[in-house]
């Protein structure tokens, strides 16, 4: 008690200090405010007075001053939120060969007492905060830019505050060490993530301050924290290397729109700014200049789902495979090799031999084949004037092009990417939708080859690429990216939450296109209770996980004699939902077309939101949806329907009935009409 009384001291006194420097920024943005005003209103008066230049002084002082606003109000939005959870750990270190202990605290943000210079909170990335996630009480070290320091850590205290009042504190020791992440796990969802940074654990922190990998790749199972890993990892880069890169210098490849919404306040309530998203067909989109029309990935997944097509699944386990690349490399040399048809020419009378051409053109091997027709030109060009004293200009230099280029059979994309099918003999293999839409899986192959003809331009602002469910992603894919993005990665997800298990890519396969990469496995469950983890992890046979001990009730599952009955079941448990204290209910199918059928079917007696392949973001309460759009969220609640051996069945059902099963926290609920999927029982 005593220990409480002396925290509660210290919280109050830090907390004034807070709100002093709170009291003083906000006067200095508010003199800062009025400086700009000042300025605008003495342009505007003597503008006429001025000349170019004064001008351009008076723009440069307020563009300076508008700067030292936007810090301020960053600075103190940064002390609004040390007002509310002002620290979340203590830590007491004595470094060796010192005489005393210093108490450090650890919280989002460093804050200095500006009287004295010493620092009342420590961000949880400083070097010194490490220890906080490293060790419990004993020897414990730290690592700083210059050198390893060892020393004694004597107490660490985790506190919960909220609204700068101290909800509870726990010291450490090996009993209760885990206490505070079950009352964080515990805790009802919400509709964003929450970030994790009070209950970060030992091998989580191994991954987020991991700064050597060039490509870091997370293996890691369904709710071992994956994605908010991801997000501290960059928090965590942008604090460390914060001179060389910031924000706007990385992007993250997501799913979809309703994941990056999802995700979106984790970075800001760390006090960074939210980092640019963008998903696969976006990044086609652009490079295809919107001139070649496909279809979604969600599409191709639907589907897949709603009917099984021995064809349809050979295209795309083709498309996905590593023997494309190699089939496609070798008929690029085909192109080299035989495709382009050298001839003879005249030009003026004068004899250009086509072994003077052929040989040009294997010159210029460096570059994209459909780029060399240009420097064939000009050396010819070169040629007739050393040796004719003759110069090709105008209309004759643009028939020359003409000519060249007609050597090589077709320099159209879509015509290149047929003649591959024709040339393996695999026209089957090449399929086009109606309105001359490709197929998903036809999208990065097509980029592949476009890259390689025609050559793409790359993101050389980005810094750093995350890349989320990488199991969804194909070796064609990779290849595209990795020569897209040559800067370091974090690359993460899990195999066996592919939603489309004849397109995905293993950890291997990932590793074999970016050598350079260290691989990291995670295998404990943060998000479901025991109950559900061990539950999931039946369904999905292979997988390997650690549930956490943070017990809930048993998974129920219920069949029912005919649809009318299940439907009563369903509305029963959302009364039941409505009336306890969980915040989301997610109720997932396997089909769009189950969904809006579900939709129809309670939209008149209760509020529920639809996600479909269009919706950008949802919210709290009752949730329908399909497992491919839940993937990557969460709910405190989740029901799963039409959960009959009809229905799941295939490969591909059973990796949507473990998605599904494992975006519950605390309560999971299957329902059927008649037999239950024989994945239940496995
Ligand atoms: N150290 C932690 N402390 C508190 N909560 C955690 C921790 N690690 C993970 N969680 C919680 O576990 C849940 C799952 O995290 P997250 O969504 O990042 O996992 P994931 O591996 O990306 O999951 P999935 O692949 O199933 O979508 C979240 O609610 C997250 O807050």
């Amino acid at each position: 008690m005593e220990q409480e009384n002396l925290e509660k001291k210290r919280l109050k006194h830090t907390l004034a200090k807070i709100d002093l420097a709170i009291t003083n920024i906000t006067k200095r943005l508010s003199k800062q405010g009025r400086d700009i005003k000042d300025a605008n209103e003495h342009m505007q008066e003597h503008k006429r007075d001025m000349d170019h230049l004064e001008k351009n002084a008076v723009r440069e002082s307020v563009s300076n001053m508008a700067m030292l606003g936007r810090a301020s109000l960053d600075k103190k939005k940064r002390l609004l939120r040390l007002k509310n959870v002002t620290y979340f750990g203590r830590l007491d270190f004595k470094e060796d060969n010192k005489a005393a202990k210093d108490e450090i605290y650890v919280g989002v943000h460093n804050f200095k007492d500006e009287d004295t210079n010493k620092n009342l909170v420590y961000d949880w990335r400083a070097p010194i905060s490490s220890m906080f996630y490293d060790y419990e009480p004993g020897p414990s070290s730290y690592v700083t830019q210059e050198k390893v320091v060892d020393g004694l850590m004597s107490l660490k205290r985790q506190f919960r505050i909220r609204n700068g009042e101290m909800e509870y504190m726990l010291d450490n020791d090996i009993a209760i060490q885990d206490e505070v992440l079950q009352k964080e796990l515990k805790q009802a969802s919400s509709s964003k993530m929450k970030n994790i940074v009070a209950t970060i654990q030992r091998e989580q922190n191994a991954i987020i301050r991991n700064e050597e990998a060039q490509n870091l790749i997370i293996q890691g199972v369904a709710g071992s924290g994956k994605t908010s890993i991801a997000l501290h990892r960059i928090a965590f880069l942008l604090y460390k290397f914060k001179d060389d890169i910031s924000s706007e210098d990385i992007l993250i490849i997501s799913p979809n729109k309703v994941f990056a919404s999802y995700i979106s306040n984790v970075l800001p309530e760390l006090g960074e700014e939210t980092v640019e998203e963008i998903s696969l067909e976006e990044i086609a989109d652009h490079l295809f200049d919107y001139q070649i029309k496909f279809q979604s990935f969600f599409e191709q997944v639907s589907e897949l789902l709603e009917r099984t097509n021995e064809k349809l699944i050979e295209r795309i386990e083709f498309k996905s495979s590593q023997d494309i690349l190699k089939k496609m490399d070798e008929y690029l040399v085909h192109l080299e090799n035989k495709a382009f048809q050298p001839q003879d020419i005249f030009i003026n009378k004068n004899p250009v031999p086509a072994w003077f051409i052929d040989e040009k053109f294997k010159q210029y091997h460096r570059l994209p084949i459909l780029k060399r027709f240009n420097e064939v030109v000009r050396e010819i060009v070169n040629h007739t004037f050393m040796y004719y004293k003759y110069e090709v200009k105008g209309k004759e230099r643009t028939e020359l092009h003409t000519t060249i280029r007609k050597m090589f059979p077709s320099t159209n994309l879509r015509m290149l990417y047929k003649g591959f099918y024709e040339w393996m003999d695999r026209k089957d293999l090449l399929k086009m939708r109606k309105g001359a839409t490709y197929e998903y899986s036809d999208v990065y192959p097509l980029l592949y080859l476009k890259m390689k003809l025609e050559g793409l331009p790359s993101f050389t602002e980005v810094k750093h690429l995350v890349i989320d469910e990488m199991q969804d992603y194909s070796p064609v894919q990779y290849k595209v990216l990795s020569k897209l993005f040559s800067c370091k990665k974090t690359i993460l997800g899990d195999i066996n939450q592919s939603v489309n298990p004849f397109s995905s890519s293993d950890l291997k396969t990932i590793q074999s296109i970016f050598p350079d990469s260290t691989a990291m496995t995670m295998l404990k469950s943060y998000r479901s209770t025991y109950e559900i983890t061990q539950f999931s992890k039946r369904i999905s046979d292979r997988i390997e996980v650690e549930a956490l001990k943070r017990h809930g009730s048993e998974p129920g599952v219920h069949s029912f004699k005919t649809k009318e009955k299940e439907l009563s079941y369903i509305k029963e448990l959302i009364e039941n939902f409505k009336n306890g204290d969980h915040n989301s209910l997610g109720i997932i199918c396997k089909t769009q077309k189950e969904v809006n059928k579900l939709y129809e079917e309670l939209k008149e007696k209760f509020q529920v939101s639809l996600l479909d392949g269009k919706s950008v973001a949802f919210g709290s309460g009752v949730v329908i949806t399909t497992a491919h759009l839940a993937k990557g969220l969460e709910f405190d609640m989740v029901i799963v329907p039409n959960c009959t051996q009809q229905n799941y069945k295939t490969a591909p059902d059973r990796q949507m009935l473990y998605v599904a099963c494992t975006r519950a926290m605390h309560r999971l609920e299957i329902t059927s009409v008649k037999n239950p999927s024989q994945f239940l029982n496995s």
